[in-house]
C-alpha cells in the first residue's frame, strides 16, 4: 500500500484517529495532507457492507443516508443520539465513508475545552498537522466563539473553493472513485459532555446556532450526543437539529453483532446461548461485552482440540459445564464496571451511563430498596407518557382509570397503513417523547387508581375501611408529588427536556427501558403491557 494511503487508513479508520488527525505526532512530511484527506479516499465501502457491519442498525443507516441527502444537497443540522456503545460514531463515519463525503471530525471527549475543540476543527480544515517542525502548534490560536466563526468561515471558503475546482476535473488516478461533491461536513461527537464544561451552556448554544450564524449551506453539521436533543432546548431562536435516535440493542441484535466475522458460527452460537442472556441483564454495551466475551470464548474453547467442530447437544453441555465457573466472576466484573464510573470520567458520562444502562443491576437495586410505591407509579406514568402518543390518553384511560380496549382497537384499525408507517418512522427517529408535568400527573392519577392493593403496602393496617389505601394516600401523594418528580430527575429516571416555546413550561422525558418499566410494574402487580400503545 502506498504511504499516502496507509496514512489515510490510520487517519480515518477509527474515531480516535479521526479526532486527532492533525495531532498525528510525526506525519510524513513528504506527503503533506491534501483535500482528499478529508474523505476516506479510495477506501470506499458499499451500502451492503455498511449494513452487514452493523447488525441492528439498518433503519438508522437508511435514515441517516436519507437525512444527508443526495450529493451537494444542503442539509439541516442533524443530531444523532442514544446510549453509550449504540454505534452512533461508527455508523456515522462508515456512512460518510460509503458516501465519500469530505468531513472533519472532533470529539468533545478528546477535545475537552473550547480552545482544543475549535483548533482541532480548524486544523483539519486547514489541512494542518501538528508535528515537531511546527512545534506541535495549531494552525490558528482560537478560544473565543466569535474568532472561531471568522476563522471557520475563512477556512471553509477555501475548502469549498478547492472542492469546487476539483469537482470539474476528471481525475484519471481515480476512474471509479465516487465524486466528493462540493460540501463538507462537521461531525461533533459527544456533545453532551460540553454541559460539564466551564460556560458549557453558552458553548452549546453557540454550536447549536452555528448553522444559522454561518449561513453557509455548503457546511453540513452532524452532532452526536448521548442525551436526547431537548435537554439542550434553549428557546434561543435557532432551528433545532433533526433528531435521529439510536436505541439500545435487543438481545437478538447483540447476537447478530457478536456472530459477525466468527470463524466457526455454530460453535460461537453455542457459546452465546450459554452467556448472552445473563450478560444482557447487566449491560448491553457492545464494547464491554466484546472484551468479556473474547476472554470467555477462549476459555470455552480450551477443552476442544478441533475449533472447527459443530458441537452437538452433549458437547454443548460439556463445554458449558467447563465454562460455568468463569461466568459469575466475569459477570461481577462487568457489573462493577457498568455500575461504577471510570476514573476521570466527567459528570456527564456518569449521568449518561445511569440514564441508559437501565438493565444495570445497580438501578434495580435502587428500585428494590429505595423506591416508594408512589414513586414506582410515577415512574410507570412517565414511561407511558414518553412511549404513548398524547392523543391516545383519552382512549387509553377511561373515567375510572381503566382502559377501553375496544375503542383503542377501532381507532387503530381506522388508521391508514401509510399514516401508520409515517408515525412509526417518526417514533423511531424521535425515541422516547417528552411531556408536560400536567400529563404526567393525569396518567399517574389514572393508573394509581387501578393499581392493586400496592398503595396500601406502605401504610398497611392503618385504615381498614379502604383496602387500596388510594384515597387516603392520594392527598399526601399529590402534595409531595413534585418532590418525587425531582427525585426521579436526580436519579436520571426522568430527564428535564427544557421548555417548550409555545407552552413555556418545562417538559420531561422518561429514560427507563421497557424491560425495567415492566419489572417495576410487575412489582406492583400493575398490568403495564395493557396500557402500552403498540404500533
Ligand atoms: N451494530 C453494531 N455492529 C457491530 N459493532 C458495533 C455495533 N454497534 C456498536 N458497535 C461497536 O461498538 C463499539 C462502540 O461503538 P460506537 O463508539 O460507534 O458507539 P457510540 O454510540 O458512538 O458510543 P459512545 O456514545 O460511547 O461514544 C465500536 O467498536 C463499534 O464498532
Amino acid at each position: 500500500m502506498p504511504k499516502e494511503e496507509s496514512s489515510k487508513v490510520t487517519r480515518r479508520s477509527t474515531r480516535s484517529s479521526a479526532s486527532v488527525t492533525v495531532e498525528n505526532p510525526e506525519p510524513n512530511v513528504s506527503h503533506p495532507p491534501t483535500i482528499d484527506d478529508l474523505t476516506f479516499g479510495d477506501e470506499s465501502i458499499t451500502l451492503d457492507a455498511v449494513l452487514s457491519d452493523f447488525p441492528g442498525r439498518r433503519s438508522q443507516i437508511f435514515d441517516f443516508i436519507r437525512l444527508m441527502g443526495p450529493l451537494d444537497c444542503p442539509t439541516l443540522p442533524i443530531m444523532i443520539y442514544g446510549g453509550a456503545s449504540t454505534g452512533k460514531t461508527s455508523v456515522v463515519l462508515q456512512v460518510l465513508r460509503h458516501l465519500n463525503r469530505p468531513f472533519v471530525y472532533s470529539s468533545c471527549r478528546t477535545c475537552y475545552n473550547p480552545r482544543i475543540l475549535f483548533e482541532s476543527i480548524l486544523n483539519q480544515l486547514l489541512l494542518h498537522r501538528k508535528c515537531s517542525s511546527n512545534g506541535y502548534s495549531s494552525a490558528k490560536r482560537c478560544d473565543k466563539p466569535s474568532d472561531f466563526v471568522n476563522l471557520l468561515r475563512e477556512a471553509l471558503s477555501n475548502v469549498i473553493k478547492t472542492l469546487e475546482s476539483a469537482s470539474g476535473i476528471s481525475r484519471s488516478d481515480k476512474p471509479d472513485g465516487k465524486p466528493m461533491g462540493k460540501m463538507v461536513y462537521l461531525i461533533l461527537d459527544n456533545v453532551d459532555l460540553i454541559r460539564d464544561w466551564d460556560k458549557g451552556t453558552m458553548i452549546l448554544q453557540f454550536l447549536f446556532s452555528l448553522d444559522s450564524v454561518l449561513k453557509m449551506p455548503q457546511l453540513g453539521i452532524v452532532l452526536i450526543s448521548g442525551l436526547p436533543p431537548d435537554v439542550y432546548y434553549s428557546n434561543m431562536g435557532y432551528t433545532d437539529p433533526i433528531p435521529l435516535f439510536f436505541p439500545a440493542y435487543s438481545e437478538e441484535d447483540l447476537r447478530q453483532i457478536f456472530l459477525r466475522n466468527q470463524a466457526n458460527p455454530k460453535l460461537y452460537s453455542a457459546f452465546l446461548d450459554a452467556v448472552l442472556r445473563s450478560f444482557c441483564r447487566v449491560t448491553r454495551r457492545v464494547e464491554e461485552l466484546s472484551t468479556t466475551f473474547s476472554s470467555l470464548f477462549r476459555k470455552y474453547c480450551e477443552p476442544l482440540d478441533d475449533l472447527g467442530i459443530s458441537p452437538n447437544e452433549d458437547m454443548k453441555r460439556r463445554l458449558y459445564s467447563y465454562l460455568k465457573p468463569f461466568i459469575a466472576p466475569c459477570l461481577n466484573d462487568i457489573f462493577r464496571v457498568s455500575s461504577h464510573p471510570h476514573d476521570g470520567e466527567t459528570r456527564g458520562e456518569r449521568r449518561q451511563k445511569v440514564s441508559y444502562s437501565s438493565e444495570n443491576r445497580e438501578e434495580l437495586k435502587i428500585l428494590d430498596f429505595h423506591m416508594s410505591t408512589s414513586a414506582k407509579y410515577l415512574l410507570i406514568a412517565a414511561f407511558l407518557a414518553s412511549r404513548n402518543p398524547a392523543t391516545l390518553d383519552a382512549s387509553m384511560f377511561d373515567s375510572t382509570g381503566g382502559m377501553d380496549n375496544r375503542r383503542r382497537k377501532r381507532k387503530a384499525s381506522e388508521k391508514s397503513m401509510e399514516k401508520k408507517e409515517i408515525a412509526e418512522q417518526e417514533a423511531v427517529m424521535k425515541g422516547p417523547g417528552s411531556f408536560p408535568l400536567e400529563r404526567l400527573l393525569a396518567i399517574f392519577q389514572c393508573i394509581a387508581s387501578v393499581g392493586d392493593s400496592s398503595f396500601g403496602e406502605e401504610n398497611q393496617g392503618e385504615e381498614e375501611e379502604d383496602p387500596t389505601g388510594y384515597d387516603r394516600e392520594n392527598n399526601n401523594l399529590m402534595s409531595d408529588i413534585l418532590l418525587q418528580v425531582s427525585s426521579l430527575c436526580d436519579a436520571n429516571f426522568l430527564i428535564k427536556s427544557g421548555s417548550c416555546p409555545l407552552e413555556g413550561s418545562i417538559r420531561y422525558r422518561s429514560m427507563v427501558s421497557e424491560d425495567l418499566a415492566l419489572k417495576v410494574a410487575k412489582s406492583l402487580s400493575f398490568p403495564l403491557a395493557k396500557y402500552l400503545y403498540r404500533r
